[in-house]
Formats: C-alpha cells, sequence, structure tokens
C-alpha cells in the first residue's frame, strides 16, 4: 500500500529533481532552514503540475479538503526511498518548526504536525474520500472501527477512528505514541498500520490497518467454537511470536487480552491495539504508569503499583490467555483491583516474603496478607496437559523474573509435545465472530426474548455470553472526574473534534456514506459439534444497526446516578490519562490507586477489607449498572468473591462482570449525564417553586393570624 511516502514538499520546491533530492545528503536539512511553510502552501495553490528536470511530469492534486496528492512515475518508490532516507537521518526531525511547515504543507493538520512530526514522519495523509466505509466492525474505549473499501488499493481495509481532543496537545501527543509505536514494529503476527486518513481541515484522524475478520475473544465465546489443543497451541504460538518481536524492538504491548488478538481468515493472529504500548528501557531506568493492562490479565506487580517493570507485564497477560483458552472462560475475572489481587493470591499463591522485601512495592504494606496464600495452579487446572500447565506456572509467575521471555516459552515442552501446533491455514473457517460480533449476537438473542430459541439462549449464556467483559484498564481513576468534567463542559463547543457524534464525523472528514442497503441478516450456521460452520454470511450493516438498537436496549443502556456516572466515564479514558501522568512522572496521588485510601477505612483481614471494598464498589458503582447475570454474579460474590475452581467437576467460576458500563457506550453515557444533570436542576427548580410557595403561605398565614390577633 503506498502509504510510506517521501515529504511532498521536497518536490515541490526546488528545480532538482525528487531523486536528486533524495540522493543530496543535506539536502532535506538545506531545504527546510530555506523554504518557511507559507511559501510552500502558496507553491501548492500555485501549480497543480510539476515538470521535473528529467522530463517526467508529476501531478499535484489538490482536494476541497486541503489534502495534497502526488501522482507520478515511479512516485511510489520515491516516496519510499525519501522515507528510507528520512529514517536514515533522524537529524531531518531536529528542526521541528521547518518539519511542521513541511508536513503542514503535505497535507497533515496542523495541531498534528505540531506534536506529533514524528508519528507521521516520512508519511502523506491518505485521503477520506479513497474509502469507502461500509460497516462498523468494532468499538473500543478510545475509538470506532469501520471496515472499508480502500478504493485505491482495491482491498478491504479496517479504519480506526480514535477518540482524542485535538485542541489538547497532550490528548495528541499520546494518541499520536500509538502511530509511532506501531510505525516501529514490522511483523506477521502484530496488526500493520497501513497509513493515516486526515487533511488539513480535519480534527478527526482515522488508523488504515489491514482487515481481519475474528479476534480471539470473539472466536472462543462463540457457541460451538471449541478449539483442539492443536489449534490453542497454535494461537498461543503465534501470541508469543508476535510478544517476542514486540519486545526485541522496545515496545511493551501493556493490554494483551482476547479481544486484541485479531485473526483472519487464514488463521494469522495479530497482535492489535497499542493504545496502551509504551517503549521501554530493558534497564528500567524510567518508570512507567502502573495503571495498565485490562484488570483480568493485569498481573500483581501492577496491581501492587509498580513502576519500574519490563516485558514480563505481557507475559502474565499471556498466561492468563493460555488458560482461558484450555479453561474455555477467563481465568479470574476480578471487578476491582482488590478482587483481582486477592484472586490472583488465592490461586497464584501470595509472594514470598523475599518478593516483598526486594520489589518494594508501592503498595506492599497495604495488600501484604496476615497469612501467606499457598500456590495452586496445579489443584486448580489439575486437568490441564503436563506441558500446558507446566508453561502455564511458569507465565504465571508471581515474581515477573520467574516469567522468562516470549522466546523463552517458544522454546518449552509445550510447543514441542504431541499435539504440535497445527498450521494457520489449517485452521476451520469461521463466522465473522469479533467480542462485538458477540456482543451484537447476546443482544439479538436477548431482544427475541421469550418467543426466542430457549435452548439457544441457554448455549449463548453457558457459553459466556459476553455480558461480562473484561474493564478495559485502568478500571477507577479519580483523577479522570476532573477530566471528564473538563470534556463534559468542552463537548458543547464547535471547535472540538467530532468524536461523540458519529454521523457527523462521517460527514465531516469527507467519508463517502454508504447507501442503506436491503439488510442481510447474520447467518450463522454452525455445526453443532462445534466444526466448521457450513455457511456464514457477514453481517454487512445490520450490525451496526442492532448494535444502536442494542445501545437502546434496558439491558445494556448505561444506567448510572451522578456520583457514579464520571467515575465510570473516567475509566474510559483513565489509561490514555494514565498515559499523559506517565511523562508527567506519576507526579501526583491522583494517580495512587483508590484502593489502598479505601483500605485504610477496613483495616481487618485482606479478605474482609476486599469484601468490604467490593461491598463498597457495588454502593457505590453499580447502582442499577449491572444485567441480570451481572447481578447475579455479584450476590454470589459477596458470599465468596474468589475464584472456585475448574476442572471436570464442572466447578463453578463466579464470573462476575465489570462495574463499569462496557467499553465504547461514551455517547450514552454523556447523553445520560446530560440528562441527570437536567433533572437534577428541574429538580433544584421545582423545590426553589415550592419553597417559594411555602414562604409565600407562610407569610400569608402570619398576615392572617396577624390579623386573627389584631383582632
Ligand atoms: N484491523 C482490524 N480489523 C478488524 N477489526 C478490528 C481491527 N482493529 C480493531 N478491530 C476491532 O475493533 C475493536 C476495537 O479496536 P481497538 O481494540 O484497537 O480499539 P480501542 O479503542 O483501543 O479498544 P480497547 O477498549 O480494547 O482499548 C477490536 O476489538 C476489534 O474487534
Amino acid at each position: 500500500m503506498g502509504c510510506i511516502f517521501c515529504k511532498p514538499s521536497a518536490i515541490e520546491d526546488s528545480k532538482e529533481s525528487p531523486r536528486e533530492r533524495i540522493e543530496s545528503k543535506t539536502s532535506l536539512d538545506l531545504r527546510v532552514s530555506r523554504v518557511t511553510s507559507s511559501r510552500r502552501e502558496e507553491s501548492y495553490r500555485g501549480k497543480d503540475r510539476y515538470d521535473n528536470n528529467d522530463g517526467r511530469t508529476m501531478l499535484i492534486d489538490k482536494q476541497a479538503n486541503g489534502s495534497v496528492r502526488l501522482h507520478g512515475e515511479n512516485f511510489e518508490r520515491k516516496r519510499e526511498k525519501m522515507g528510507n532516507v528520512i529514517a536514515q537521518h533522524p537529524g531531518v526531525g531536529s528542526i521541528p518548526k521547518a518539519i511542521e511547515g513541511e508536513q503542514i504543507a503535505a497535507g497533515w493538520p496542523s495541531w498534528l504536525a505540531a506534536v506529533a512530526g514524528e508519528a507521521i514522519k516520512g508519511w502523506l495523509p491518505r485521503r477520506a474520500d479513497s474509502f469507502e466505509k461500509l460497516d462498523k466492525i468494532g468499538q473500543g474505549t478510545y475509538s470506532n472501527v469501520y471496515r472499508a473499501r480502500d478504493l485505491e488499493q482495491k482491498k478491504i481495509v479496517a479504519l480506526k477512528k480514535v477518540r482524542f481532543d485535538n485542541l489538547e496537545p497532550e490528548s495528541v501527543r499520546f494518541m499520536a505514541r500509538e502511530i509511532h509505536v506501531l510505525r516501529r514494529l514490522d511483523h506477521p503476527n502484530v496488526i500493520k498500520l497501513e497509513g493515516l486518513v486526515t487533511s488539513r481541515m480535519s480534527c478527526s484522524l482515522y488508523l488504515v490497518f489491514e482487515y481481519m475478520e475474528h479476534d480471539l475473544a470473539g472466536l472462543a465465546s462463540h457457541p460451538g467454537v471449541k478449539f483442539t489443543e492443536a489449534q490453542v497451541k497454535c494461537y498461543m504460538q503465534q501470541l508469543l511470536h508476535g510478544l517476542d518481536h514486540c519486545h526485541n524492538r522496545g515496545v511493551l504491548h501493556r493490554d494483551i487480552k482476547g479481544s486484541n488478538l485479531l485473526i483472519d481468515n487464514n488463521g494469522i493472529l495479530k497482535i492489535a491495539d497499542f493504545g496502551l504500548a509504551s517503549f521501554f528501557d530493558p534497564h528500567q531506568s524510567q518508570p512507567l504508569t502502573s495503571r495498565v493492562v485490562t484488570l483480568w490479565y493485569r498481573p500483581p506487580e501492577l496491581l501492587l503499583g509498580a513502576t519500574y517493570y519490563a516485558t514480563a507485564v505481557d507475559l502474565w497477560s499471556a498466561g492468563c490467555i493460555l488458560a482461558e483458552l484450555y479453561a474455555g472462560k477467563p481465568i479470574m475475572p476480578g471487578r476491582t483491583e482488590v478482587e483481582q489481587l486477592h484472586k490472583i493470591f488465592k490461586l497464584c499463591g501470595s509472594p514470598s516474603d523475599d518478593y516483598w522485601r526486594k520489589s518494594k512495592l508501592p503498595h506492599a504494606t497495604i495488600f501484604k496478607p496476615q497469612q501467606p496464600y499457598r500456590r495452586c495452579v496445579a489443584e486448580i487446572f489439575k486437568d490441564f496437559p503436563a506441558p500446558a500447565l507446566a508453561l502455564l506456572e511458569t507465565l504465571l509467575s508471581i515474581d515477573p523474573v520467574d516469567r522468562g521471555t516470549a522466546s523463552s516459552a517458544l522454546k518449552t515442552e509445550f510447543f514441542a509435545a504431541k499435539p504440535v501446533p497445527c498450521d494457520p491455514s489449517s485452521l476451520p473457517k469461521y463466522p465473522p465472530s469479533k467480542e462485538f460480533d458477540a456482543k451484537v449476537r447476546d443482544e439479538e438473542a436477548r431482544r427475541q426474548g421469550g418467543a426466542g430459541n430457549k435452548g439457544q439462549r441457554l448455549d449463548l449464556e453457558r457459553k459466556g455470553a459476553r455480558e461480562s467483559r473484561a474493564v478495559p484498564a485502568p478500571d477507577a481513576n479519580a483523577e479522570l472526574v476532573l477530566s471528564m468534567q473538563k470534556r463534559q463542559s468542552q463537548s458543547h463547543s464547535k471547535s472540538r473534534s467530532e468524536k461523540f457524534n458519529p454521523h457527523a464525523e462521517d460527514v465531516a472528514s469527507g467519508f463517502p456514506i454508504d447507501p442503506p442497503r436491503p439488510s442481510h441478516a447474520v447467518e450463522v450456521n454452525v455445526d453443532p459439534q462445534g466444526q466448521q460452520p457450513k455457511r456464514a454470511s457477514h453481517s454487512g450493516p445490520l450490525v451496526h444497526r442492532t448494535w444502536a438498537k442494542a445501545g437502546k436496549n434496558q439491558d445494556d443502556a448505561p444506567k448510572i446516578s451522578i456520583g457514579g456516572d464520571l467515575s465510570t466515564m473516567s475509566g474510559l479514558v483513565a489509561a490514555r490519562r494514565s498515559k499523559f501522568s506517565e511523562d508527567r512522572r506519576d507526579r501526583s496521588s491522583s494517580s495512587q490507586l483508590e484502593a489502598p485510601n479505601l483500605l485504610s477505612r477496613f483495616p481487618g483481614s485482606f479478605k474482609e477489607a476486599s469484601e468490604s471494598l467490593i461491598q463498597h464498589d457495588q454502593k457505590n458503582h453499580t447502582q442499577g449498572v449491572l444485567g441480570p447475570h451481572q447481578k447475579e454474579d455479584a450476590k454470589n460474590s459477596k458470599k465468596d468473591p474468589v475464584l472456585v475452581g475448574y476442572g471436570s467437576k464442572g466447578h463453578k467460576i463466579h464470573y462476575s462482570g465489570p462495574l463499569l458500563v462496557p467499553s465504547g457506550n461514551m455517547d450514552q453515557m454523556l447523553k445520560d449525564h446530560d440528562r441527570h444533570i437536567q433533572e437534577a436542576v428541574r429538580r433544584a427548580r421545582l423545590d426553589k417553586a415550592k419553597a417559594r410557595k411555602l414562604q409565600a403561605e407562610g407569610n400569608q398565614i402570619s398576615t392572617n393570624s396577624l390579623f386573627v390577633s389584631g383582632r
């Protein structure tokens, strides 16, 4: 895909041929110091055709939205070459203002070039009208993801519209880190960023990715899909290869979970969603935020507040995935940080005295249990094959140094023992099965209600119908109350990105909106034996509509109290915020765990504290938020909030759902929040009016009584 572009201004402004300029060692630096951005803009406006010295023609295609495209013989190759030159000469980025001017002239919006020049270096923006949006295929905390047709490359792609605040440089910078990280990576098991869609006039940004049909969470929860051991090994092998690549390139993913492991129709797994990823120093000399990784997959050291950590955090998450693939369900679905830590200690044992001493973890004194917990991974997962159990024991080591590396995991007996990992291409072809699809499917089944097929509903529920989803990290963060209040007040501002208005966003960003098509239902015909589906058709636009409907469903709609919604909302952007605070070096106490503060109110045992906290959380955060199943789970987990067990005896797991509203319902939450405020204002007005009336009546009475007494 032609997204590695040279700096077009280099071709524009001088009489040299592009090749001469590419090959001239210092030309870029000279040029940027010579030519101002305003001159460059003029030159774009003044020309739409440029004749090279070598007689070839370069056409400059100016768009109404201000973006510029360049076409010409061998131009793609030159763009690539120029990209390489830039990569080999990092000094090119050392004149920020000039580079910024160039990038703006090339069609990048100024808010992006101003703070994230590094992330877009050497690329040109793709134009929105070179894509046709087809349907919405995913919704994350920070994004909406669409399937789209790339009209130039003639292929299907995924467009991820990222949420950020284009007027807040920090927000842009941190969003751009995802791009920067992605550009550092190049591996078959890591999602490939193919380009960026924006324009000088736009305040939104789309990331263009290769299109992936499935994600592991969606596949695993699909009724009728049951992985064989060879398949589990195949997915784990690909995950570890991808992780190994990330770690070798100095990148921590920090949010490994099933829904971030995308799988295509050829069985290739790719690690996706680098929104929380970070570059790391192998010597761990820089502190990082501990408020990362989705709760169920978060390692104990992060829950204990570690700020010096490295690749082992991703390996813990990989261990959780391994166990989940065998067990068929998430193994430690905690609802709060305290409960999560408790689940970990119950399963993996509490840290040794030696570990407590040497790790010096910030929350060690608060969380160190009076009585140590015994490790019982082998007992709980006694039905797992021995090599799988051995790998699991390593990956779920309490001490990060015992977890090894992705590369050492790949060399274990697990992958050598029979059955060996199957070939990805031999994996069955599944129907579309993202976690998003699973949610749509669950909703569809629920909507059919009493009239629906009871057996199928039960099956969905048994399979772990994912109303209980992993809560994106971090789940609760006080600092975000403020940030969301700010956001709330800003969301009315016209100059903001149109991030809370998906329809307006389509129009504003220049995407052709796909015309309504006859709806074709999701037709999933799965063999009852769990084998290859007989027929599957893509859900097309129906998915979007169904989802929209699902959003309106009573069970799904976030019902939040004023007290709760800000903290709920805050959780949704907390990780991004944590990323901000990471660069500010965790400067404030606001990024501390809320649990320790609360814990101080519960001076009893760890378990008592944990239970009290859970009840506290239920009271304060979950009123009306939990769906019927979750309520049931919450009830159970009050009795014993810990993992009960697995194995052939059909042990039960308390499959408790997130305390927070599932990710992505930002629009709805903002609306609800507005509604609550309006209601509160209306009530206050009524109360005031009533008080006035009472006062007037009181005056009347006292006047009357005066009158009476006077009489
Ligand atoms: N390349 C792709 N092809 C197909 N679907 C994709 C692709 N990228 C993302 N998706 C879908 O969109 C969803 C959200 O994307 P992603 O996880 O990158 O966003 P996010 O806002 O960072 O989410 P999260 O809340 O998990 O942090 C994914 O779970 C996946 O189902």
